[in-house]
């Protein structure tokens, strides 16, 4: 039998209703209207789209939405500056700093990301909230893990003692997708390139995250039936085309629920920038009627 599709679209919206509704009540509460500055360097054409997405996507939200575009020969002490200035801005909330960087900053990469001030860090990178998060103390959340667990939970897929298995293991979903799985009382194995007979692992898998850049990479040999599988991957294979890591037409005979790419976890990312937004106002709110 064919696996269910988790259509990205019909939860992402769910999610931003709810979040639109909370975003008013809070503004007629407080009289503030939560605020996103969004950084761009450079004329990466991918992230120009992202970007515009993001700015829709508050606009349709009640979030004020600021873009700023930089030539991509700014130097990392402009780019510092402006990041600080966000930081002293009382009317942005969220601070994000679109990936990747041009080629020439890619070395501050960290150093750029590190000075957001963490309770504006809707992206969760700061060290800080990644630290939070494995502790199991409230922080903001990177987008695509969060993502994937809300859309889990609203199918209603539970993860209390279930095999979860994520190929990958960066710092920005790998890595936060385990310690939420975790919080969610599954069993969290973490493959990466050195990961010996991954196949054997993965085929233990319930839930299966594939988190690698790679397109095709999980292949249904790796499925235990009716399993999960849940696609961050989000690989361009031509100017206006994506794929994910998993070969989805022989994977979706095996597999019990599946995630297409696009259409699936990608738009829940955006969904989850504009909770984290409201998240980040709120706390900043609160912090200052202390
Ligand atoms: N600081 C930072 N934070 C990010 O969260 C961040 C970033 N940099 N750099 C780039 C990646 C990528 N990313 C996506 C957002 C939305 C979709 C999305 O909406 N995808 C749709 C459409 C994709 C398409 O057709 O191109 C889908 O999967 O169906 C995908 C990917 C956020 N990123
Ligand atoms: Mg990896």
């Amino acid at each position: 039998m064919s696996a269910t599709i988790l259509w990205g679209k019909t939860y992402a919206k769910k999610l931003k209703d709810e979040t639109k509704e909370k975003i008013a009540e809070f503004t007629e509460k407080t009289g503030i209207t939560p605020g996103l500055a969004v950084i761009i360097v450079g004329e990466d054409p991918a992230s120009q789209v992202y970007v515009r997405n993001k700015h829709t996507t508050c606009a349709e939200m009640g979030i004020n939405s600021q873009v700023i575009e930089l030539v991509p020969t700014i130097s990392k002490d402009e780019l510092i500056a402006t990041i600080e200035n966000l930081n002293n801005d009382s009317n942005i909330h969220g601070i994000l700093l679109q990936l990747p960087l041009p080629k020439a900053l890619h070395k501050y990469e960290n150093e750029l990301l590190y000075r957001i001030n963490p309770l504006k860090d809707v992206d969760g990178f700061h060290p800080v909230n990644a630290g939070r998060l494995s502790i199991g103390e409230k922080c903001m959340v990177p987008c695509t893990p969060l993502g994937c667990i809300k859309m889990l939970e609203l199918a209603g897929i539970s993860l209390d003692g279930k095999n979860a298995v994520i190929i990958g293991r960066s710092n920005i979903v790998g890595k936060p997708m385990a310690n939420l799985l975790l919080a969610k009382n599954a069993t969290v194995t973490v493959c990466h390139s050195h990961t010996r007979n991954l196949q054997q692992i993965a085929a233990t898998a319930d839930i299966l995250v594939a988190a690698v850049g790679k397109p095709n990479f999980v292949t249904a040999d790796m499925i235990k039936p009716g399993a999960v599988v849940i696609d961050v991957g989000i690989n361009r294979i031509a100017p206006k085309k994506i794929t994910g890591d998993v070969d989805f037409t022989t994977v979706k005979e095996k597999a019990g629920f599946i995630t297409p790419v696009p259409g699936g976890v990608g738009l829940l990312t955006i969904a989850m920038l504009m909770h984290n937004t409201l998240e980040a106002a709120m706390l900043q709110q609160t912090q200052q009627n202390r």
